[in-house]
C-alpha cells in the first residue's frame, strides 16, 4: 500500500480546474476494479438474507467438509453449514465494523485536523500533542481492556480502534490544511471578508478530501484486518455466529482433513484488504494528476536584530496611520525581528509606494496591516490607526469585518489567488453576497457589473470560466474585481504587475488609476519597479532590512534621493543605464533578519559609509518638511543625489 507513504500527494483532489477528479479516478482500471469489488461485496452482504442459499446456522451433518459442490458452491464447514451463506452473513458484521471504525476516525480526525491546521499556534500544538499521545497507545492492548470490560462487544472494540486511528487522519488533514491556508486564494478569501467557517468548508475541506480518502482506505484495510483478527481469537462473537475471522479460525483446526476450507474466508479477507489499499493508491494517483496550478508563497528563514524609534512626519488627516510597527518571527523560542518599527501615513485617495529589494519586509508589513501574517509571525508592537482608531485593539471578529469592506488586498499572483475549483462568477457572487447580503440574482448582476468595471470583455463568458482559462492580465483584473466587491477604502496591492508583460502592466496600472479616481480609494502599492512608482504613486516609503530608510513625495525622491540606498536603487534601475556603460548594480545583498548590522544596516554596501555609520543604530531624521531619511551623512550625500536627479 504505497498510499501510506504519501497521502499528502492527494491534496487538491477535488480541484475542478484540470478536469474532474472523479473522471480521472474512474479512468483507472485498478480504481474501477476496487470500487466495483467493494460495491458488489457490500451489496451481496447487505442482501445476504435474500440471496444466501442457506441459513448460515443450518447444519447438515451428512455433508461436513464437503468442498465445492453443485449444492454448496463454496463447500461446507465442520458442521455441514454452507460456507457461501456464512461468508455473506459474516461479511455484514465485518463491513459494519469497518464502517463504525471509519465513522469515528473521520468524525474526530477531519474536524480536528482542519482546526489545528487552519488555526495554527497554541491550539495546533495542543492537538498535535494529544494526537502523538494517542498514537503512542498500542491499539490492541486498549481494545483487549475494553473487551474485558464489555465482553464480545464488537461495537465498543471498533469505536476504540477508531479513536486510536483518528490521530493519523488528523495529522494528514492538518498537514494538508497548513499548506492550503498559505495558498493565495485562501488569503484572498480572508481578505474578501469571508468567515473562517466558510473558508474552511468551501475552500479547504474540498481539497483535503483526496488525502482523507487515501487515509480512510488505509484505515479500512487495517480495521478489517483487526476485526477479523479479533473474531479469529473468538473475542467478538459467540462461536455459532458467522464471522470471517471465526471461519478462518475454524478452518485452521481442520487443515489436515480439508485444506480447501481455509480458502473462501482467507481469500475474501485478503482480496477485500487489497481492494481498500488499491483504492487508496488510485485516489492518490488521480489526485496528483488532477492537482491544479497554484504556487505557494515562498517562505524564507530569518534570524535576529534590533529595533529603534521612528521619526514623525505627521499627517493629521491620514486615513491609515502606521506607527512603530514591528513584526517578529518566533523561532526556537526566540523572537526574530522581521519588520522593525515601520511608520507611514496614507491619505484618502493617495497612492503610497512601498519600495525596496526583495526581503526588506514590504510584504510582511502589508500582511501585518491585514492581520494575515504567516504562522510563527506576529506583530510585536506598534499602532495601526484607521481614521483615528487603533485597529490593533480590535478583536479578530471585529477586524474580520473590516477586511474586504474597508481594506482589500491584491497579490502578485492573481491566478493563485483565485480558487481553481470554482468559476469566476461563483467566486464573485460568493464575495458580493457576503458583503451585500443580497439575493443570488442581485449578486450575479453585481458580479457582472464588477467585471465590466475592471474592463473584462464578454463578462458573461468569463464568469463561466475557471482561473486556469484566463491570461495573467485577465486574472489580475478578476482579482481586482474581487477586491473591489466590498467597496474598499484602501487597496493593498503586492506587486500587482510583476508577473505581467509590459503592455498588460501598463493596462493594469491605468485601470488602478481609473478605479482610484472613480472610487476615491487609497492604495498601498508594493513594488520593485521605479516605472510603476513614477506612474502611479504619490509618496514613497523606501525599506531596507526591515526598516524605513526614506519617506517622501515621489517627485522629490526621483529628483533628490536622500538616502544612499535609494540612490543605489535608482542608479541600478534599467531606465537610468547609460548608453555606454553596463547596467550599474548595487554590490552585495540585503542581510537576512538576524544578520542585521548593529549600526546602519546599509553601511556594508554603502560607498559613503564611514566609521560613524557603523558605531550605533541610526534613527530616522526629519531632513526636510514632510521628508525623512535614515542616514547620518545625509548632508554629505546631498550633492551626489542632485547629480543623479539631473541625469
Ligand atoms: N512565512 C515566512 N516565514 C519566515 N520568514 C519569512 C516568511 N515570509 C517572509 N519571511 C522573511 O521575512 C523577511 C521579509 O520578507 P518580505 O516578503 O516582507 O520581503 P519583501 O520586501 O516583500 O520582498 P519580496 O519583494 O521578495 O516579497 C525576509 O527575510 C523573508 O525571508
Amino acid at each position: 500500500m504505497s498510499a501510506l507513504a504519501t497521502p499528502d500527494a492527494a491534496v487538491g483532489a477535488s480541484n475542478g480546474a484540470r478536469g474532474s477528479f472523479a473522471r480521472r479516478l474512474l479512468r483507472r482500471p485498478v480504481a474501477i476494479g476496487a470500487i466495483a469489488f467493494l460495491a458488489l461485496l457490500t451489496l451481496a452482504c447487505v442482501l445476504a438474507p435474500l440471496i444466501a442459499p442457506y441459513d448460515p446456522k443450518e447444519q447438515d451433518l451428512a455433508a461436513v467438509l464437503s468442498g465445492p459442490t453443485g449444492d454448496h458452491l463454496l463447500g461446507t464447514d465442520t458442521l455441514g453449514r454452507d460456507v457461501l451463506s456464512r461468508l455473506l452473513h459474516g461479511g455484514q458484521r465485518s463491513l459494519l465494523s469497518v464502517l463504525e471504525g471509519l465513522a469515528v476516525v473521520l468524525a474526530i480526525g477531519v474536524p480536528l485536523g482542519l482546526l489545528g491546521g487552519y488555526l495554527g499556534g497554541r491550539s495546533d500544538r495542543l492537538l498535535s500533542r494529544v494526537a502523538e499521545l494517542l498514537m503512542a497507545i498500542p491499539a490492541i492492548i486498549l481494545v483487549l481492556v475494553v473487551l474485558a470490560v464489555l465482553p464480545h462487544n464488537e461495537d465498543a472494540a471498533m469505536v476504540t480502534f477508531g479513536v486510536l486511528g483518528a490521530p493519523a487522519v488528523l495529522r494528514v488533514v492538518r498537514g494538508a490544511t497548513l499548506k492550503l491556508r498559505e495558498e493565495l486564494y485562501v488569503t484572498a478569501a480572508r481578505v474578501s471578508g469571508l468567515s473562517h467557517a466558510r473558508i474552511v468548508l468551501r475552500h479547504i475541506l474540498p481539497r483535503v478530501t483526496g488525502p482523507v480518502i487515501v487515509q480512510a482506505s488505509i484505515f479500512a484495510a487495517y480495521a478489517l484486518l483487526f476485526e477479523t483478527g479479533l473474531a479469529y481469537l473468538g473475542l467478538t462473537a459467540d462461536p455459532t455466529t458467522p464471522t470471517w475471522g471465526g471461519m478462518v479460525a475454524e478452518a485452521s483446526t481442520v487443515m489436515q482433513q480439508q485444506v480447501w476450507l481455509l480458502f473462501p474466508a482467507g481469500v475474501l479477507i485478503a482480496v477485500t484488504i487489497m481492494a481498500f489499499g488499491l483504492l487508496g493508491d488510485a485516489v492518490r494517483d488521480a489526485a496528483v494528476a488532477t492537482e491544479a496550478p497554484g504556487r505557494r508563497r515562498a517562505v524564507a528563514a530569518a534570524p535576529a536584530g534590533i529595533g529603534e524609534a521612528a521619526a514623525a512626519d505627521e499627517r493629521p488627516d491620514a486615513l491609515l496611520r502606521v506607527r512603530g510597527l514591528s513584526v517578529v518571527l518566533e523561532r526556537g523560542g526566540v523572537d526574530v525581528p522581521i519588520v522593525d518599527r515601520v511608520s507611514f501615513d496614507v491619505m484618502p485617495g493617495e497612492t503610497l509606494g512601498l519600495v525596496g529589494e526583495s526581503g526588506c519586509g514590504k510584504s510582511v508589513s502589508a500582511l501585518a496591516l491585514l492581520r494575515l501574517l504567516p504562522s510563527g509571525m506576529r506583530v510585536a508592537e506598534g499602532e495601526i490607526g484607521w481614521e483615528g482608531e487603533d485597529v490593533r485593539r480590535y478583536s479578530d471578529r471585529a477586524f474580520d469585518a473590516l477586511r474586504g469592506s474597508t481594506f482589500a488586498y491584491v497579490s502578485q499572483e492573481p491566478q493563485a489567488s483565485l480558487d481553481p475549483t470554482f468559476t469566476i462568477g461563483s467566486q464573485l457572487v460568493e464575495v458580493v453576497r457576503n458583503h451585500e447580503h443580497c439575493s443570488r440574482a442581485a449578486a450575479k448582476e453585481r458580479a457582472l457589473e464588477l467585471l465590466r468595471l475592471v474592463e473584462i470583455p464578454a463578462p458573461e463568458r468569463i464568469a463561466r470560466s475557471h482561473a486556469h482559462e484566463l491570461s495573467g492580465g485577465m486574472a489580475q483584473r478578476i482579482a481586482i474585481a474581487l477586491a473591489l466587491a466590498g467597496r474598499p477604502r484602501l487597496l493593498i496591492a503586492d506587486e500587482p504587475t510583476t508577473a505581467l508583460d509590459v503592455t498588460v502592466q501598463a493596462e493594469i496600472l491605468a485601470l488602478l488609476r481609473r478605479l482610484q479616481e472613480e472610487t476615491g480609494m487609497a492604495i498601498v502599492l508594493i513594488t520593485h519597479n521605479w516605472g510603476v512608482v513614477a506612474d502611479i504613486c504619490d509618496r514613497t516609503v523606501v525599506m531596507y532590512a526591515g526598516q524605513v530608510v526614506e519617506r517622501c513625495a515621489v517627485q522629490e525622491m526621483f529628483d533628490r534621493p536622500l538616502h544612499p540606498y535609494t540612490l543605489g536603487l535608482l542608479e541600478s534601475h534599467p531606465s537610468l543605464a547609460t548608453a555606454r556603460g553596463a547596467l550599474p548594480s548595487m554590490a552585495g545583498r540585503v542581510p537576512a533578519p538576524g544578520d542585521w548590522p548593529a549600526g546602519c544596516r546599509f553601511a556594508p554596501r554603502c560607498r559613503y559609509a564611514r566609521a560613524e555609520c557603523e558605531a550605533a543604530p541610526v534613527p530616522v531624521r526629519t531632513v526636510e518638511p514632510d521628508r525623512v531619511s535614515r542616514c547620518v551623512r545625509v548632508e554629505q550625500v546631498f550633492p551626489v543625489a542632485e547629480e543623479v536627479g539631473r541625469r
